[in-house]
């Protein structure tokens, strides 16, 4: 029986897409953003040298199709990446309003947002009183920090010594739908972080606000500050069936890896396997050996995403790629007749971009396991009907299978 493995690198994005125009860093259009582009060209030119050197080595990828997909979506041709493709490619285009995780998962999924999510834009003072009176009072504190866009690993360094002394949470936000809180694990408590975020999460959802996430570190004033593995993030429930339930309505088990669960508010997911980069990683190329038939394993690989593209590290965005591109490489003649692995992004998050938030991009669609062409260009929920053609299960919504 066949087997999908769909496989998110989060933020991955090919540039190109339509509406960039209409999306903004530090308010600068995300017109010509173009995530894997921008880091092949950098890497060509020798300015991605910190832990690597030289051209982006993604032999596994650009056999699959990722160069090809990258110049059909923008009209960049990413140096170093013009293999013949071995695979099946395209280059997909979102229609959601927002260009953050849950709207790229869900469409993917096979369900476009059906609301504007709600932002906070304002860069200072960005939150309304009655949230912030919520908040103190979630946290038991007199009062709280931040109310601010801001860079989650900044912020922490630059409040933490005051959170230290206050006990005030540091609340901020970002160009996405998200109320963040970061608090001390061991001074503020990371179950009272946790408990905070969950009262908070019913009054941010109603706004449409997409996510409350919880954002623990530790560390201390002398020896500088770190965040922990222990994000949790408390995602609105998608409003219908998405390939989850298709999956799982059909029989099939359904396995979730890495953020998948938050995302999906565990809807439609029958086990979920956690934790870095590196260990998800080891639990996908254990699936590829164990996982049932007719299932579908779902994964997340966040780091692209929250290690370097938010932070704006280019070499540490191509290190990422090139250690992620040789453990596909390891992992493909571990594939059983009948898989397919389709290996996707949610956005964009351009290193070399202004900001620190998400590029509006279209994103590679790469597949190993259903021979060697291309779609071209298809929609983020075609990739969700055609995991399901794949696997013999209905498809709802507007996805069509591209297979
Ligand atoms: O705390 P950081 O700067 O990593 O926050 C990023 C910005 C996004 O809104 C959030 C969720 O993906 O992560
Ligand atoms: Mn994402
Ligand atoms: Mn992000």
């Amino acid at each position: 029986m066949p087997r999908a493995f769909l496989v998110v690198m989060d933020s991955v994005g090919i540039g190109g897409a339509p509406d960039a125009a209409s999306f903004f860093n530090d308010g600068v259009p995300d017109t010509g953003a173009n995530t894997l582009g921008h880091i092949a060209r950098a890497c060509a030119a020798g300015e991605a040298e910190e832990g690597r050197s030289g051209p982006l080595r993604l032999p596994t990828l650009s056999a699959l199709g990722l160069g090809r997909a990258t110049a059909l979506a923008s009209g960049l041709e990413p140096p170093g990446l013009d293999a013949a493709p071995t695979g099946f490619w395209a280059a997909a285009t979102e229609t959601s309003p927002g260009k953050d995780t849950p709207s790229g998962h869900w469409e993917l999924a096979g369900l476009p947002v059906p609301w504007d999510w709600h932002y906070f834009p304002d860069k200072q003072n960005s939150f309304p009183q009655e949230v912030i009176d919520a908040a103190i009072a979630a946290a038991g504190a007199d009062g709280i920090l931040g109310n601010c866009h801001a860079s989650g690993t900044v912020i922490v360094d630059e409040l933490g010594p005051e959170h230290l002394r206050t006990g005030r949470p540091i609340c901020y936000t970002s160009a996405d739908s998200v109320f963040q809180i970061a608090a001390h694990e061991a001074a503020f408590g990371l179950e009272r972080l946790y408990d905070m975020c969950r009262a908070l999460a019913p009054m941010l959802h109603a706004m449409k606000v997409g996510r409350v996430i919880a954002r623990p570190f530790l560390g201390d004033e002398t020896n500088g500050f770190a965040r922990t593995g222990n994000r949790k993030d408390f995602a609105i429930e998608p409003p219908a069936p998405l390939l989850t339930n298709w999956v799982q309505e059909a029989g099939a088990h359904v396995y979730a890896i890495g953020k998948i669960g938050d995302i999906f508010s565990m809807t439609g997911i029958d086990e979920l396997r956690k934790g870095s980069d590196e260990v998800l990683m080891g639990h996908l190329h254990d699936l590829v050996e164990e996982a049932e038939d007719g299932s579908l394993t779902f994964a997340n690989f966040v780091e692209f995403d929250s290690l370097y593209g938010h932070r704006r590290d280019i070499s540490g965005y191509a290190r990422a790629l090139e250690w992620f591109d040789g453990e596909i490489g390891r992992l493909l003649p571990k594939l059983r007749d009948g898989d397919m692995l389709l290996l996707t992004a949610d956005h964009g998050n351009d290193p070399s971009w202004t900001g620190t938030d998400h590029t509006r991009e279209r994103v590679p669609v790469l597949i190993a396991g259903r021979g060697v062409g291309s779609a071209g260009q298809v929609m983020f929920a075609d990739v969700a009907a055609s995991v399901a053609a794949h696997l013999g299960v209905p498809a709802q919504g507007p996805g069509r299978s591209f297979l």
